[in-house]
């Protein structure tokens, strides 16, 4: 009541409209309390749900673990891009589209991150697979340096735009990782991808990642092909038809 007094009803006026309970002022101030109360109760609602396991049990080691080596392996990926297609282009030819961030990618990553919260909340132990997420842990190191060596073999051929025309610089390359499959970059993507799904022991992202970038390359390998026929006529024949594409049942 001192506060109150004291601070913002000195005048006569003031103190008569704090006697009347429903004044326009008394209800503020009672407002207030209630406002900062509801916060008090929060924050103890907060600890409560944390130390009752709730929240450890979502955000607990393996959680953590998870969580931590998907967001490190999507940061690297992407940023090692960038900075490989400035390497090769210059910083000027490279945007931020060289970042590899679309918007289907954003809702494919976000729904992956949603559906390990539901697992690991409804389901803990299916996070607790660690055989499977190590061995998705291997699949993104392993996908992500078939992609790179691809990057660094290719070198200014490797553009994150198909290229329908030729350009005089632009070899064929067909040695390195393209003497083994004439798509690395995609088939390290492919793997990278569905590692990050296997990583989190997501079943339901794992087998969508799979099928969606499956059917992203199986569409794009074709369009990309027709060029480079184009470009490099029976040559590029005789490399497809000796070297296989890198992604299952793309021919
Ligand atoms: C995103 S890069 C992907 C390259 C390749 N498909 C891969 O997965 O490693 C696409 C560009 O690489 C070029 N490219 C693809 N294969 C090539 C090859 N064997 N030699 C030279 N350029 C190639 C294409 O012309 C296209 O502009």
């Amino acid at each position: 009541m001192g506060y109150i007094q004291g601070t913002n009803a000195s005048s006569k006026e003031n103190l008569e409209e704090l006697d009347d309970p429903y004044s326009t002022q008394s209800v503020r101030q009672m407002a207030m309390l209630n406002h900062f109360w509801i916060k008090l109760e929060s924050q103890n609602l907060f600890s409560l749900a944390f130390s009752s396991g709730k929240f450890s049990e979502v955000f607990g080691y393996t959680a953590c673990q998870q969580i931590s080596e998907m967001l490190f392996s999507i940061a690297f990926f992407h940023v090692s891009e960038y900075i490989l297609a400035i390497i090769f282009h210059g910083k000027s030819n490279v945007s931020l589209k060289s970042l590899l961030i679309s918007k289907n990618y954003l809702v494919a990553m976000i729904f992956s991150l949603l559906e390990y919260l539901v697992e690991v909340y409804f389901f803990p132990g299916l996070k607790e697979h660690w055989r499977i997420s190590n061995f998705g842990l291997a699949m993104v190191v392993i996908g992500e340096i078939i992609r790179k060596l691809a990057i660094i073999t290719a070198g200014r051929a490797f553009t994150h735009l198909i290229k329908v025309y030729h350009e005089e610089h632009h070899e064929l390359v067909r040695h390195g990782v393209y003497g083994f499959v004439r798509h690395p970059g995609y088939s390290g993507f492919l793997i990278w991808s569905v590692g990050t799904q296997v990583m989190l022991c997501n079943p339901i992202s794992t087998v969508l990642f799979a099928l969606v970038v499956w059917r992203f390359f199986s569409q794009r390998i074709p369009y990309e092909e027709y060029f480079l026929r184009q470009f490099f006529g029976s040559r590029y024949d005789a490399y497809a038809h000796q070297v296989p594409s890198g992604i299952p049942f793309v021919n």
